[in-house]
């Protein structure tokens, strides 16, 4: 199966309000009121993340996008072949993603992944409330952090069963050296975005770590940066450059429970002459992640390793 890239994700919300605010107030995303939910859009598509009211607050499923409908057929036919069950997507789920099909199934970790194709758009243009551009096209809308406790198992998944390639990884060691060992998968698909996917080997209940999105240039950062300290939103990572996929970013808390990371001036990778690696750090200067994932969390994460 060749994944062209991360299409979107679905978020649930209690209070999907206050998504529209953190989305038009912080982020620049624009906010639409679709049927059965709402799409916040940062391109010329209909929608790159979905908010769907439900009884709790986090993250619902990645949507990943096959080229056309021969290679969406193919996909079926391989996950009927390797025994992974699947479900059909109803209308109801087709027209709020804004696809022309899809079918849903869980990784041995229990994250939720939608496959597509033939993506709905009018095309009208992206007008972002705060004038920001981000970096889609090609590369997918950016890319998440998942919880992965049977972190082999899923990665052996993704790789096997959907065709993410590894990028690198990374040994997590949040109790520092001699503590507990969590281990970071960063997975791509068939674009150069460094990874679409990350696995990160614990249990976190609001289903996800974070998703990232890219915008054009270091100043659309950093006022991204300013409107989160105007809204008092919280910041959970300080300003930094990741030593794997070069992206200069910040990481701020969203209604989901999960963070955002934003950021700028990620590499974009040719896989043909790309060799995976282990990074022992996650950055190369700044990005201190005690901020938000703080001391409670990293002893939760501890206890759960
Ligand atoms: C290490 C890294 C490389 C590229 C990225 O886009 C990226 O988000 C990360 C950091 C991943 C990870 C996180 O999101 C939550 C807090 C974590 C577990 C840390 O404390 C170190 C690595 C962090
Ligand atoms: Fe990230």
């Amino acid at each position: 199966m060749e994944v062209a890239a991360l299409a979107y994700s679905v978020i649930s919300s209690r209070n999907p309000s206050q998504w529209v605010r953190f989305a038009e107030d912080i982020a620049g995303f624009s906010a639409h009121a679709v049927l059965g939910g709402i799409a916040l859009r940062i391109d010329e598509r209909a929608g790159r993340l979905f908010i769907v009211e439900d009884e709790r607050d986090g993250y619902f499923a990645s949507g990943w996008e096959v080229r056309n409908e021969e290679q969406f057929a193919h996909a079926l036919a391989l996950l009927d072949a390797q025994g992974v069950a699947y479900n059909h997507a109803t209308q109801a789920e087709r027209a709020l993603r804004h696809v022309t099909d899809m079918v849903w199934f869980k990784d041995p970790s229990g994250n939720r992944h939608e496959l597509s194709y033939g993506y709905v758009s009018s095309f009208t243009p992206f007008c972002s409330p705060q004038g920001t551009r981000f970096v889609t096209g090609d590369l997918g809308y950016g890319h998440a952090v998942l919880p992965a406790p049977k972190i082999a198992e899923t990665r052996a998944f993704l790789t096997g069963i959907l065709g993410l390639g590894l990028s690198d990884f990374m040994v997590h060691r949040p109790m520092g050296q001699g503590g507990p060992e969590m281990r970071i998968d960063f997975l791509h698909c068939a674009n150069g975005r460094h990874h679409s996917l990350a696995l990160f080997e614990g249990e976190v209940p609001s289903g996800c770590v974070h998703l990232m999105v890219e915008v054009a240039t270091i100043d659309e950062v950093g006022h991204a940066y300013d409107r989160m300290l105007a809204a008092g939103a919280r910041l959970m990572a300080t300003l930094g450059r990741h030593t794997n996929d070069h992206m200069i970013s910040f990481y701020v808390e969203t209604p989901g429970g999960f963070a955002l990371e934003y950021g700028c001036g990620g590499r974009v990778v040719d896989w043909d002459h790309h060799t995976v690696f282990e990074s022992t750090s996650a950055s190369l200067w700044g990005h201190d992640f005690s901020v938000g994932f703080g001391a409670d969390e990293q002893a939760r994460l501890a206890d759960a390793a």
